[in-house]
């Protein structure tokens, strides 16, 4: 397949380097004006506070927050929160714009936004977590809303977190607002499937891949690097699938079996061991570096951003790539993979089936009604497939790897929309 040259990269890869990239390629091939240009490149809001909070210690820590709203061109902004040490502005603009498009890939009404917290949630207590969560809705009172901006659990949150957020927006605002956020416990508004969706979704992805290589998914063998929300659902639903799972990682290391990797025994361990794998005895250790170039048929990096990079992607032996996590390929790699003839399902397109259900979870919150799990799947798969294939169309198309093809997608579904509303 050709590869369209991208413009001169800079020395350094980021996330939102990687992402700028990929972005003029696609605008470049669409042969939209310049006007088009800087209203999708600069994000509509970004906003930064410092929260204070009393440790358990007695003492106050000022943490910095980021929520940033890239568009609301197509709806309400949607997004997650992030609570990691590495989260910085940059990484959250990357983040708030990879939401835009991939809303816009798999054609839901939202626009993008994403936030964070530069926190290390591995070592806070439940009680400082919460009191920072708090702390940081009451910042963001004004900026997010069920018609504005929408938060969702990313790395480092979960249901509990969000129910803290829901809680404290509800009581701000003299009334339960279940439609603020999604990715909530069950009981408080959640959606059934909304846990293992980004993980369905990767799963619904890898399966339609490996039916263009025509790979079958009984002899197929994977390997997941990261074993939180997205990877462990991936890995389980792939392994239901009769996939055989030989690795899998967390930041303790990377564990490998031949054989396959019992995957309900692996969550069952994490369950039981505070969420990590640290002694898993289900595989031998090996280098997390390994993982990612073992030769299976499917690799799916679902930690976080740029873990295929210029370095690696030479060695990396996958027939195909599935990507959970946002961004874990640089601009650099693509090149490298596309020549080496390696199927990159990317991010905006493979770890869309948790805003999808997101989506549903609002719906079923302005609606008062609750739907099915199997319902909830059975739509969700839909739009996986449909995505799926309408990407892979664009590939064809543009003669285009899928990645560019679904930035294609996007920015004509953002720029037609734009066009219509007008007025700006
Ligand atoms: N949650 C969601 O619905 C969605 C998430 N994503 C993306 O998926 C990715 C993962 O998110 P999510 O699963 O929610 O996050 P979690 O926090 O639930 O899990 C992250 C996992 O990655 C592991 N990890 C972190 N660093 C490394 C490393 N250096 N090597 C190997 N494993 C590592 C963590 O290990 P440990 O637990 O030991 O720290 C954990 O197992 C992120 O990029 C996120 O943006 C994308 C779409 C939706
Ligand atoms: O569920 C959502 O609204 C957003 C999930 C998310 O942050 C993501 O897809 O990266």
């Amino acid at each position: 397949m050709a590869y369209i040259e991208p413009a001169p990269i800079k020395d350094t890869e980021n996330p939102l380097e990687s992402m700028m990239q990929r972005f003029n390629t696609a605008f470049e091939l669409l042969g939209f004006d310049e006007e088009m240009y800087d209203i999708l490149k600069v994000p509509a809001k970004q906003v930064v506070v410092g929260l204070p909070v009393t440790m358990d210690n007695g003492k106050i820590k000022i943490f910095e927050g980021y929520r940033v709203i890239h568009s609301n061109i197509l709806g309400p902004a949607k997004g997650g929160l992030r609570f990691d040490p590495g989260v910085n502005l940059n990484e959250v603009k990357a983040l708030a714009a990879w939401m835009t498009w991939k809303c816009a890939v798999v054609d839901i009404p939202y626009g993008g936004a994403k936030g964070g917290v530069t926190c290390n949630p591995r070592e806070m207590s439940a009680g400082e977590l919460e009191r920072l969560m708090r702390t940081y809705t009451q910042t963001m009172l004004g900026v997010f809303g069920p018609d504005r901006d929408i938060p969702a659990p990313d790395m480092g949150t979960g249901p509990r977190e969000m129910a803290w957020l829901m809680d404290e927006y509800s009581k701000a605002n003299g009334m339960t607002v279940h439609s603020v956020v999604t990715g909530k416990p069950l009981v408080l508004g959640g959606s059934e499937g909304r846990v293992e969706a980004t993980g369905r979704g990767v799963m619904v992805c890898a399966l339609v891949g490996m039916e263009k290589l025509r790979v079958n998914p009984y002899h197929a063998t994977c390997a997941v690097q990261g074993f939180g929300n997205v990877g462990s659902h991936a890995a389980r639903l792939l392994h239901e699938r009769g996939v055989k799972v030989v690795a899998i990682s967390d930041v303790t290391g990377a564990y490998y079996n031949k054989k396959g990797i019992d995957i309900k025994a692996a969550m069952e361990y994490t369950e039981k061991n505070n969420r990590s794998l640290a002694g898993f005895k289900g595989g031998e250790k090996i280098d997390p570096a390994d993982l990612l170039t073992l030769e299976v048929d499917v690799l799916v990096p679902a930690a976080m951003e740029d873990v295929i990079v210029e370095t690696n992607a030479p060695k990396i032996r996958a027939k195909m790539i599935v990507e959970g996590a946002n961004g874990p390929t640089s601009a650099k790699a693509d090149k490298i993979l596309n020549e080496k003839g390696i199927l990159a399902v990317p991010d905006i397109l493979a770890n869309a089936g948790g805003v999808s259900v997101s989506y549903f979870e609002w719906v079923q919150n302005r609606l008062g009604y609750k739907w099915t799990a199997e319902r909830i799947k059975r739509r969700s798969d839909r739009i996986m497939k449909e995505a799926f294939e309408r990407v892979y169309a664009t590939s064809l198309e543009y003669k285009v790897p899928m990645r560019i093809a679904a930035y294609i997608v996007a920015l004509k579904k953002v720029a037609d929309t734009y066009q219509f509303r007008g007025g700006y």
